[in-house]
């Protein structure tokens, strides 16, 4: 086979492009801790291999939107070909980029599908973190090659001997294959590039064989329309081809097709092994969907690829505009959001106390709060989020087992047989001196203890098993605290186990405000439910009238605290006939009520609806 075939096709059109043959190619992530240099290291790719000139070097090119470069994480995937020469031989490599927050490693799993090799990245001055650790052995079970690099050892407080020897022992990697750079001076990455091309396998995949393509993403462009990222397995894809995405079952005729040089480029083709992204006028992302396989229409592969599970929001909470005027600008802004981001979800609801919201579904609290955010930022609404919950798994009495994401859909205690909740195995990695503390935190956190393990003198991995409940509460904030930034955590789901779970409802002056019920277990009800009224006693002003604050399980009050009635006139002070004054100051007063909703007659603060969350002492 010649090393480089010019597509005919492309050749006709005038277009450059050439394909080339699958022992050409390389397809590769990063898997990194969060800040261990993954988009730095991505940057210096893109320099080193001309993909990028050193004028229009951006820091962060992948990390495309604001928000990530913002924020300093990547969460969705921009994948982009380079080309890297070694001995004499041009290869196209493709890299897949991935995010490093524990709530978004289903991302990670499905851009190793489209790949055979990792680069397994640690930072030489904090080591393997928790979810280096797990994405490690997700490629591994992957059976993705892993190309281990120690990055920023520019760093005074590089300890790379000691980090390599983590790195055998938390992964199982030989330390001489380890390789070093920097990131941030370029120092060592040609070697990086040089191992990604003689250690990483080529990819498998016949040229002649009908088209069978990967979907690994997909984003919406509001000009061209559905923009589907794949990966070509076998056979090759053109303009003007007639496709179906094997499980939508819907047909296509390809209008583009190129790669990612980082911008979108047309070539026309691309072939077995190749990754880059093809359109075929799709109108409706919801006809994209990710994992599915992407075949020709007239000559159709019979297997479909595996495909990925669809990841399942584990956290739910309410959005409430402040004016329910606004409900149908709110519902415009998530349609648009989804577009580009299928994991979150959406479903209209409406609480006695907050009229018409809709209840969301996020991966994680990070994810929560990103797309507030954004929705913040892009559309201008003025919103409220109720406190977040889990989703409950419950067998009635009358057999039935049903899911719920919303305290208030919890039925009479009398139908309830079992009240499930979801358990997560939780791997921390911390300073063994810490070990202590986070082992009675968990504890009073309700986890049970499973297993300790050393990497080395001073670092140990911790495992428990702990209701996910308890970890979306602040678990994260509070590991940090107690190991000064040093520790990580990753979590897995387990299943849904039995508890005492009760629901906890609130009553504002004798009105229950649904959107602030929680689901507690019962040993925990009455001390949740006290810090909750006083809690809430701090948050809401007072009234003209004296506002009862309840806590109660059923009919049965926990707890009791009163807010004493008090009249407020802020323009009290401006005496005299000056009426701008006096309408200067209610305008700010306006302003700062803006994230208050009417309950009854209360009125509530936004930030009583996340206290809920708060668990201090
Ligand atoms: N000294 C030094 N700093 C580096 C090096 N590589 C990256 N950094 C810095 O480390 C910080 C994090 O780098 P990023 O590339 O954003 O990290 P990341 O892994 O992509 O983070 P996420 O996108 O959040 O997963 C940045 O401030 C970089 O400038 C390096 O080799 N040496």
């Amino acid at each position: 086979m010649p090393d480089e075939r010019l597509d005919g096709e492309n050749a006709a059109k005038g277009l450059t492009g050439t394909m080339p043959a699958t022992s050409q190619i390389r397809n590769f992530s990063i898997i990194a801790h969060i800040d261990h240099g993954k988009s730095t290291l991505a940057d210096q790719f893109l320099l080193k291999t001309g993909t990028i000139s050193a004028r229009d070097y951006r820091a962060q090119l992948l990390d495309g939107m604001d928000l990530e470069r913002e924020r300093g994480i990547t969460i969705q995937m921009h994948p982009v070909t380079i080309y890297h020469e070694r001995n004499g031989v041009r290869y196209e490599l493709n890299l897949i980029d991935t995010p490093g927050h524990v709530d978004f490693s289903y991302e990670v799993s499905r851009s190793m599908a489209a790949c055979e090799g990792a680069v397994l990245l640690v930072d030489a001055s904090q080591g393997v973190q928790a979810q280096t650790v797990a994405n490690a052995y997700l490629a591994i079970e992957n059976d993705l090659k892993i190309v281990p690099v120690l990055n920023k050892i520019d760093m005074p407080a590089a300890r790379p001997d000691e980090m390599i020897a983590e790195m055998e022992q938390a992964v199982g990697i030989d330390g001489l294959d380890v390789l070093r750079c920097s990131a941030k001076t370029g120092m060592g990455v040609e070697d990086v590039l040089d191992a990604i091309v003689d250690r990483i396998p080529a990819p498998p995949g016949n040229i002649d064989a009908p088209l069978k393509a990967l979907v690994f993403n997909s984003h919406f462009d509001s000009f061209k329309g559905v923009v589907v990222y794949i990966r070509v397995m076998d056979g090759t894809i053109k303009v003007g081809q007639k496709i179906r995405m094997m499980q939508g079952a819907r047909e296509f005729t390809v209008t583009d097709v190129g790669q990612f040089r980082p911008s979108m480029v047309s070539c026309g083709t691309l072939s077995a092994g190749q990754v880059g992204y093809c359109m075929a006028n799709i109108k409706n992302i919801e006809d994209v969907r990710i994992g599915d396989t992407l075949t020709d229409s007239v000559n159709p592969t019979d297997v479909a690829l595996a495909g990925y599970k669809q990841p399942k929001p584990m956290v739910y909470s309410g959005l409430y505009p402040v004016n329910n005027n606004e409900f149908e600008a709110l519902r415009e802004a998530l349609a648009k959001l989804k577009l580009n981001d299928s994991s979150f979800t959406f479903t209209p609801e409406s609480s006695e106390g907050m009229g018409f919201g809709f209840r969301c579904g996020f991966l994680g609290l990070l994810h929560r709060e990103i797309i507030q955010q954004r929705l913040e930022r892009d559309c201008d609404l003025d919103l409220v989020q109720t406190a977040p919950n889990v989703t409950y798994e419950l067998l009635l009495t009358n057999g039935e087992t049903r899911i719920i994401n919303n305290p208030q859909e919890v039925p009479d205690a009398g139908s309830i047989q079992e009240f499930r909740e979801p358990f997560v195995k939780i791997n921390f990695l911390l300073p063994s001196d810490n070990i202590g503390d986070i082992m009675s935190l968990c504890a009073d956190r309700r986890g049970t203890y499973v297993k300790t393990e050393y990497l080395s003198p001073t670092r140990a991995v911790l495992i428990f098993e702990i209701p996910l409940s308890e970890v979306i509460f602040d678990l994260y904030d509070k590991l940090k605290s107690i190991t000064r930034g040093y520790g990580t955590m990753d979590y897995e789901f387990m299943g849904y186990i039995p508890g005492d779970l009760v629901r906890l409802d609130v009553l504002v002056h004798h009105k229950r405000v649904d959107a602030l019920s929680i689901i507690v277990h019962r040993s925990q009800a009455e001390r949740r439910g006290r810090k909750l009224i006083l809690k809430l006693k701090d948050e809401i002003d007072r009234h003209m009238f004296e506002v009862a604050l309840q806590a109660a399980i059923g009919a049965r009050v926990i707890a009791r605290e009163t807010i004493a009635a008090i009249r407020k006139n802020v323009t009290a002070k401006c005496y005299g006939g000056d009426i701008t004054r006096k309408r200067k100051l209610w305008a700010k007063q306006a302003a700062g009520k803006k994230r208050m909703k009417q309950v009854g007659q209360v009125e509530i603060p936004q930030e009583a609806f996340m206290s809920v969350l708060e668990t201090d002492d």
